[in-house]
Order: C-alpha cells, then sequence, then structure tokens
C-alpha cells in the first residue's frame, strides 16, 4: 500500500531526532509517550510549526508550502493548548479552518456533528473548557484534511465525548480514507481506537506496531514505568 503521507529528516535539536513517519490513508494512529518524549515536537514538526524542517508530503503535496486558501485541504493541525478565549463564536472559529472553496454550510454539520449546534453563537470566552475545546476541534475538522494532527484531542472532554469524539475520528479515518495521527495519554483509549500505535522516547519512535501487541509487551515498562496489576496500571514498584 502507498502511504498517504511521507515524512522524513525531521529534526529538532534537544526535541526530536532525525525522524521518518509514513502514515497510511483510512488509519487513526495514536502517539503516546511520557512527558517530554517528543510526542508535539513531532506533530509541530509535521504541520510546520516553527518552520518547514525535513520534508513531508500528503497526498504528493508538502501542505507547508501552501497558502491559507489550501492547505486545511491537505493538513490541519490542533494545539494541545485550547484555553485561548477569543472574542469569537463557536460558528467563527470553526469557520476559520474551511478551504477556500468550502461552502460556509459545512459550519453547521461540524456544529451538529460536535453537539454545538446550540450554543453556535455563543464567545468563546463564555464557554466551559470542554465546550471550547469541542469547538477548537470542529475547527481542525472543517475542511476534511487528508492528514489530522490532534494534541490531546479528549483532555477536557467528559468520558461521552471522549468516546463519542474517538468514534468520529476512527469513522472519519475510514470512511473518507484520511490518515490521523493523535497524540494522547490515555494508554486504554488507545488500545480501544488506534490502528496503529507509536510510542516516543527522548524525541525518538521507541516502538511502532500493533496497540494491543506494544501495550502488552515490554515497552510499557521499560518507557513508562507502569505495569498492569489486577485490570489497573500501578507505577513499577523497585
Ligand atoms: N519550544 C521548545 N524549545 C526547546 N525545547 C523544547 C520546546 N518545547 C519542548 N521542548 C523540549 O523538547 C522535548 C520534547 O517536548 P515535547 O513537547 O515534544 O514532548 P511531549 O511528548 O509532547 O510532552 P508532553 O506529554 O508533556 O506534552 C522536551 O524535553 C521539552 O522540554
Amino acid at each position: 500500500m502507498t502511504a498517504l503521507v511521507t515524512a522524513w529528516g525531521l529534526v529538532m535539536p534537544g526535541r526530536l531526532q532525525d525522524t521518518a513517519i509514513d502514515l497510511n490513508a483510512g488509519t487513526l494512529t495514536c502517539l503516546v509517550g511520557p512527558n517530554g518524549s517528543g510526542k508535539t515536537s513531532l506533530l509541530h514538526a509535521l504541520a510546520g510549526i516553527g518552520g518547514p524542517l525535513g520534508e513531508v508530503r500528503v497526498a504528493g503535496v508538502d501542505p507547508r508550502t501552501l497558502g491559507p486558501g489550501q492547505r486545511p485541504r491537505f493538513c490541519a493541525y490542533l494545539p494541545a493548548s485550547r484555553d485561548i478565549a477569543w472574542p469569537l463564536t463557536a460558528r467563527d472559529v470553526i469557520a476559520l479552518g474551511l478551504a477556500e472553496d468550502d461552502d460556509q454550510g459545512r459550519v453547521d454539520e461540524v456544529l451538529d456533528e460536535l453537539g454545538l449546534a446550540a450554543m453556535a453563537d455563543r464567545r468563546l470566552d463564555r464557554m466551559s473548557t470542554g465546550e471550547r475545546s469541542r469547538v477548537f476541534i470542529g475547527r481542525v475538522l472543517a475542511a476534511k484534511p487528508r492528514l489530522l494532527l490532534l494534541d490531546e484531542p479528549v483532555t477536557n472532554l467528559d468520558p461521552l465525548w471522549q468516546l463519542r469524539l474517538m468514534d468520529r475520528l476512527r469513522a472519519i479515518a475510514r470512511s473518507d480514507g484520511r490518515a490521523l495521527l493523535v497524540a494522547m495519554h490515555d494508554l486504554e483509549l488507545a488500545r480501544i481506537y488506534a490502528d496503529r500505535l507509536i510510542i516516543m522516547q527522548d524525541g525518538t519512535v521507541a516502538a511502532d506496531g500493533e496497540p494491543a501487541e506494544l501495550l502488552d509487551g515490554p515497552h510499557i515498562r521499560s518507557i513508562f514505568g507502569i505495569e498492569k496489576v489486577g485490570g489497573a496500571w500501578r507505577p513499577v514498584t523497585p
């Protein structure tokens, strides 16, 4: 199978070692790793945040070279920090994610999808943290990008919305043949939803494979310092 996304030569001194990654169409890949292991740095490198480095191709195109009108069609990035209280409405923020030839009607579809229709005209600074998170997620879903890069999308969401969002993300990958790379800390959600798991450690890919195999293998103990005891994760005791 030809990869939808190929990237190579991604290097950020002290943050990301020389990294290459391929992502297939129709797959949801979860990116896990301890704090400071390089998950956000890898997403930044792919999104071109802080300037382009290395090479990135999405369906043969480097999205980092495109203008704001076309780029959302190829790649969208959800930052981990969503505490921005802009005086904009949910509708305004989601519309920011559209590509230039998108129909504005798409905004209503996204509002519905994320349970935000009733607060479409409410300002971000008058929303709860989880509601605001859903609005920012709506912005990156708006233009149906081929590559979706999401940094901790379920943080701040209640349990029902965590599951609804992960269901939706998996369905988006499958039905539209897109590639999703999702950084997260919840290993059990990753087990349920990921088609593929990448474990980062010290700015590099330490393991890459089938989620259940990696989560039940030796990497979790050695990289995270936790282990399953009686069905629950516990710190490894010396
Ligand atoms: N802007 C920056 N400049 C220099 N170093 C940075 C910068 N941002 C992060 N780092 C360092 O790069 C390394 C990787 O950080 P990164 O944010 O990619 O980790 P992460 O896996 O996303 O962590 P977390 O789970 O805490 O979000 C860390 O050692 C961090 O201290």
